[in-house]
């Protein structure tokens, strides 16, 4: 059975003539067990999606499967566990006395000793929430996620205000969190923590699916190279010399500063052996890094 299961998602927000399609005809599934970081730009759909699998709002069209359920049911059933953004933590209460609160109301079997544990929180717990730090902070989101023994963990921007080495510690214990069986969904805007937790990345931007699989194989998509070079003149707008970049095969990106002009390609062959033929100097080629494949597939087509 799924994690999670969604096909051909759209929410759409404001007036039906002009809507913002916040989400655009998302399909894909989540097996249990994976670490799937959800990528994309400002605005590209992460939350509403989130928020959809959540049961916090409700798909214009399309379906939304959590283990086999609604998002809602699954909620209920205390098989998911969310780490948000907005939503604080009452400052004058201690961490532990934050969990047995909550834990009170989700009416679960006591597990506050062992999520303070799994959060590395157990040094932490007589501590007020007010004098712990943002990453401590999100630890104790953490574990309120972790208190109904979840299935599912979302995470929206978990490692939001921690440092280097608080955001490593985390990771850590969430790839023992996964090793335990439970899938974990978590949006980010950092590359690098998509490359370095995720084990598949789910690339969106405006709403819509740009790449879903391995991490390596998201940055082979753009299997393309990234090649700079100098003109002796600058390039203008309507130079020959642009048009003829342009118009090779291949060329999906051109930027110019100056004398200088960048330039995205599937091959890199055949766009150097014309730049040098057409008196360029100073050549570079790059490999793509996941970075430049997220600019590549983000960028407006
Ligand atoms: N309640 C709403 N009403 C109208 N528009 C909305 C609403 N919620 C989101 N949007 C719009 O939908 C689009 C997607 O927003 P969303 O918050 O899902 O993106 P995101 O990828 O999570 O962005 P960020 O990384 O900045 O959090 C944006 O253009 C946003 O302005």
């Amino acid at each position: 059975m799924a994690s999670i299961e969604l096909v051909d998602v759209h929410k759409h927000f404001g007036p039906r003539t002009h809507p913002v399609k916040a989400v655009d005809g998302l399909t894909t599934t989540i097996e249990p067990g994976e670490i799937v970081a959800i990528l994309g730009p400002n605005g590209a759909g992460k939350t509403t999606a989130i928020d959809m699998v959540l049961g916090l709002t409700e798909p214009t069209s399309g379906t939304v499967r959590v283990f086999d359920t609604t998002p809602r049911r699954a909620v209920q059933a205390g098989r998911i566990g969310a780490v948000m953004q907005t939503g604080g933590l009452l400052r004058d209460l201690s961490v532990r006395e934050t969990l047995t609160s909550i834990a009170a109301l989700q009416r679960v079997p006591d597990r506050v000793d062992e999520v303070l544990e799994q959060a590395k929180l157990t040094a932490l717990a007589g501590r007020r929430v007010s004098k712990c730090s943002g990453g401590e902070q999100q630890r104790i989101k953490m574990a309120l996620a972790l208190l109904t023994d979840p299935d599912l963990l979302v995470l929206d921007e978990p490692t939001a205000g921690m440092d280097v080495g608080a955001r490593r510690d985390f990771w850590a214990s969430m790839r023992e969190q996964a090793r335990a069986g439970r899938t974990i969904v978590f949006a980010t805007h950092y590359l690098e923590e998509a490359q370095d937790f995720a084990q598949r990345i789910i690339l969106i931007g405006k709403g819509r699916l740009l790449a879903d699989g391995p991490v390596a194989e998201v940055q082979a998509m753009t299997s393309g190279r990234s090649l700079a070079a100098s003109f002796t003149h600058p390039l203008t707008e309507g130079d020959p010399q642009l048009a003829a970049l342009r118009a090779l095969p291949g060329v999906t990106g051109i930027e110019v500063n100056g004398s200088r002009v960048r330039i995205t390609a599937l091959g890199s062959d055949a766009v150097a052996r014309h730049l040098l033929e057409s008196g360029a100097h100073d050549l570079v080629i790059e490999a793509p890094t996941l970075e430049s494949a997220f600019l590549a597939l983000t960028q407006e087509k």
